[in-house]
């Protein structure tokens, strides 16, 4: 994802909330020998899998809505993975194009038996219904017709979910410039290679294009290795749990910052390891120390996108 790549170096030599500390990369580097600390995919033991096509119309469903969970402190990303594989495995017509366009509210909060209004759930709701709509109207209903159309290419399937799929358009304006984040469209092509290992749907040749996924979670991780660093207005607003505006300034930085550390951690390790680290692999070590680290204190930003 070049635009990506790009746009988050754009932000980071121009940040001024947040700082990349090459010396805290050499840090992290130290601590690394032989190989990245390997994370499986669905470690967590949530996720839908049969190897077919359901798999990767669960998996666009949750990566559709696979945001923001933070404002009802019991709510996780664990429960919406296992809620809709559960909500699959008792009918499997459940996320066919033609239902995603009619769920309302107290339908969806019934599928992942979560009993008060869900965060932003009209937001929730009205992406579901985009996914069903445009799924119907140009593959079929069908995301794996979707996957199939991109010919084997992350970097297509990204070109082509962020086409058709409005929702899935994470960009911002900073300093004048459209940076693109692509936070859930990437995460799609690296659950598909996650889930398929690689093979069938998620065969994707060119999986080390994608950069790692900004979310709330990966920011929190790297300032505390030391990688990023942030200025004290910043850091208070973090601590004191105070919301940052989405498209703000501090929250542009704070996540392409996120990117392009760890593109600059990848390029170190690929020349110390002698073989290419993939950012995919970097980004699921790194959020998996995250969550398994619940007093680890993350930026509150109101956004579908992360
Ligand atoms: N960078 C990055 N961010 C990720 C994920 C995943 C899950 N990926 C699955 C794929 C295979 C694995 O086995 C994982 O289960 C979720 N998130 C983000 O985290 C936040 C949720 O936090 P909390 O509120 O504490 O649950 C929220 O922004 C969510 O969008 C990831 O992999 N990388």
């Amino acid at each position: 994802m070049e635009e990506v790549r790009a746009s988050s170096a754009w932000v980071a030599s121009r940040a001024s909330h947040v700082v990349v500390d090459s010396s805290g990369i050499e840090k992290v580097m130290e601590t690394i020998e032989g190989s990245i600390p390997k994370v499986e995919w669905d470690f967590e033991g949530i996720h839908y899998f049969d190897g077919g096509p359901l798999t990767v119309q669960y998996l666009f469903v949750l990566d559709a809505l696979n945001f923001c969970f933070w404002p009802d402190k019991d709510l996780s990303y664990d429960h919406l993975a296992s809620g809709l594989k559960d909500a699959l495995l008792n009918d499997e017509s459940a996320f066919d194009a033609d239902r995603l366009q009619k769920y309302t509210g107290p339908q969806l909060r019934e599928l992942l038996k979560w009993p008060r209004p869900l965060p932003l759930e009209d937001e929730r709701l009205r992406l579901l219904h985009e996914v069903g709509v445009e799924l119907e109207r140009s593959f079929g209903g069908k995301a794996s017709n979707l996957v199939e159309s991109s010919g084997k290419s992350a970097v297509k399937l990204v070109a082509l979910v962020t086409r058709h799929f409005p929702g899935f358009r994470d960009h911002s304006i900073y300093k004048g410039h459209q940076i693109f984040l692509y936070k859930r469209a990437q995460i799609f092509a690296a659950d598909l290679w996650g889930a398929f290992k690689g093979q069938g749907y998620g065969e994707l040749h060119d999986i080390g294009a994608i950069t790692i996924f900004a979310d709330y979670i990966v920011p929190a991780v790297l300032r505390q290795l030391g990688v990023l660093k942030y200025s004290s207005a910043l850091a208070s607003t973090i601590e004191a749990n105070s919301e940052i505006a989405s498209g703000s300034e501090e929250e542009v930085e704070l996540r392409a910052c996120s990117v392009y550390a760890v593109e600059k951690m990848r390029e170190l390790l690929s020349k110390k390891l002698g073989k290419q680290v993939l950012s995919v692999e970097l980004d699921l070590w790194l959020w998996s120390c995250g969550i398994q680290c619940p007093s680890l204190q993350h930026h509150r930003t109101l956004s579908i996108y992360y």
